[in-house]
């Protein structure tokens, strides 16, 4: 891809935008490969309502980024339909609801961050303001600075500002927060929570399970080109329903754990013992019935990169070239 961004001039038109934030019917896109073709994407189905922030969710090759792609209109796909804001994605594009932050692209040289972001502002119809959006972005203390002087979690920064600064209606971000630090990427959260409190559709694609899990109202797991679990992160932890008691006990028989009612597997971890549960309700129960000493209890639902694991698992055979890879 070559754009961190798009951004195109459009016609000024005050023309509230129809219809559903995002439509994928039916999409499929494949490559060739070395040993035949390498279906990215087998059929994806999505409806993402206008004002909901989405993350798209799964390992190296899952499909995110060729099905953003095809959102974008930078891919055409070889089956099925897209429609944004009741639109083609390229009339969206062009109409300037529609800002992306790529995984690949560089920034333009010779300019400095402000004046990148104030030349990407007057090619919109309603942009933001240029001092706003590099508070936004957290850019201010760098807004002189020359574009080939940044490290790479300041690229993603200005990339950032450059998708908002055109105060599109959907912004799509692919792995936003690559390459930026612990603090950049709370900044880059809390700035996207504000940019969604306005009611705009937000679609992301992350390996970053505390990220989908934190930010988004809905979770799309994705694998091996197919959605395979779709839901509020809530929603998908409970598609596995696993739940992970934790304890202290001293001088037990782990096999007898083990058989203890809703216990599907019992493990020691320093001191304390940990039993993944069908049935934790039961396991619980049954755990303090047995072991009354026992202290220091916890039970914890599973985690996102759990149900990935269970949902992905032996879903179906790989796509042709396909590269499996776990999440991070
Ligand atoms: N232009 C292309 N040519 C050949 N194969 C491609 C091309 N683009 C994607 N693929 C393949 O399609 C599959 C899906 O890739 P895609 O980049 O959509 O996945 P992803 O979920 O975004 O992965 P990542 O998290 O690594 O970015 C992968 O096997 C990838 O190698």
């Amino acid at each position: 891809m070559s754009s961190p961004m798009l951004s195109r001039p459009a016609p000024p038109s005050a023309d509230p935008p129809a219809g559903a934030g995002v439509v994928l019917r039916d999409l499929a896109r494949s490559f060739p490969g070395p040993t035949g073709p390498v279906h990215a994407v087998r059929g994806v189905d999505l409806t993402i309502e206008r004002g909901q922030t989405v993350a798209l969710l799964g390992p190296n090759g899952a499909g995110k980024s060729t099905t953003i792609e095809m959102l974008l209109g930078l891919t055409r796909p070889e089956r099925g339909a897209v429609e944004v804001l009741g639109r083609t994605p390229g009339a969206a594009v062009e109409a300037g609801l529609v800002s992306a932050m790529l995984q690949t692209g560089g920034l333009l040289h010779e300019v400095r961050v402000r004046e990148l972001v104030a030349l990407t502002a007057a090619l919109y119809p309603r942009p933001r303001d240029v001092d706003e959006v590099l508070a936004l972005a957290g850019l201010e203390p760098i807004a002189s600075r020359w574009t080939t002087k940044l490290s790479g979690g300041q690229v993603q920064r200005v990339r950032f500002a450059l998708a908002l600064v055109g105060d599109p209606e959907l912004l799509v971000l692919d792995e936003p927060t690559v390459a930026m630090d612990v603090e950049g990427r709370h900044a880059f959260w809390e700035t996207m929570r504000g940019f969604a409190a306005h009611g705009k559709t937000v679609v992301f694609a992350t390996h970053y399970l505390e990220e989908a899990d934190a930010f988004a109202d809905r979770v799309v797991l994705m694998a091996r080109g197919r959605v395979v679990g779709d839901g509020s992160p809530n929603e998908v932890k409970a598609l596995v329903g696993r739940r992970t008691i934790r304890a202290s006990l001293d001088h037990v028989d782990l096999d007898a754990l083990r058989r203890l009612p809703g216990v599907e597997v019992a493990d020691r971890r320093g001191q304390a013992v940990v039993l993944s549960c069908s049935d934790s309700d039961a396991a619980i129960r049954a755990l303090l019935q047995a072991h009354p000493d026992a202290h220091g209890v916890e039970i914890a639902a599973a985690g996102l990169e759990q149900a990935f694991l269970e949902l992905t698992a032996d879903h179906d055979p790989p796509a042709a070239g396909a590269d499996q890879e776990a999440v991070r």
